[in-house]
């Protein structure tokens, strides 16, 4: 069995923690604008998009649910493209993220959205996949569609962690559908 760090405990999701890496989506206070004759409030542009070449793109995922304790095997970063994962369902879902540290990531962070939460990872920034805890997995992603003839690489780099992570529910994130 291979040996693995200490376990990294699961935290809420809060805007401020997750500031360095992206943006918080959901529609808690006021909505910036009220329109549609009144009847519907909306959250304006809460999300940082920012692709260079190519073009922004809206794709939908159906990924298989994870279970915790999980395995943290490898973080990812897109260099020419952010990435939005809204969830079509009430469900939470993990959320992993890590700073840079001379090209590599650093500490890894793990967070739990609330249900109906989504995030907007920054271009560059260290993350999990996409990892649902319940089914369905399934989510609205927007993010960097590349042009004709790019490399597959050219927006992923991949970090695999020489000892993985084992990412544990803590005492004080109850886990709910
Ligand atoms: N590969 C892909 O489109 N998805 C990943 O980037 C991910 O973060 O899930
Ligand atoms: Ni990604």
């Amino acid at each position: 069995m291979t040996a693995t760090r200490d376990p990294l405990p699961v935290r809420p999701l809060t805007a401020q923690d997750f500031a360095p890496f992206g943006d918080l989506l959901d529609t808690t206070g006021a909505p910036d604008k009220i329109i549609n004759q009144g009847l519907c409030g909306r959250y304006h542009d809460r999300a940082r998009i920012d692709v260079d070449g190519g073009r922004t793109g809206l794709s939908l995922f159906d990924a298989q649910p994870r279970t915790l304790p999980y395995r943290l095997e490898m973080l990812e970063r897109h260099p020419l493209g952010s990435q939005a994962f809204l969830p079509l369902h009430q469900n939470p879902f993990l959320v992993i993220v890590a700073p840079d540290a001379n090209g590599r990531p650093g500490q890894p962070q793990a967070f739990l959205t609330e249900p109906g939460q989504g995030i907007n990872l920054l271009r560059g920034t260290w993350h999990g996949v996409l990892t649902p805890l319940f089914a369905p997995g399934l989510f609205a992603v927007v993010d960097r569609i590349a042009p004709e003839g790019e490399d597959p690489d050219a927006n992923l780099e991949e970090h695999w962690l020489t000892t993985p992570v084992e990412v544990v529910a803590a005492q004080a994130t109850a886990l709910r559908s």
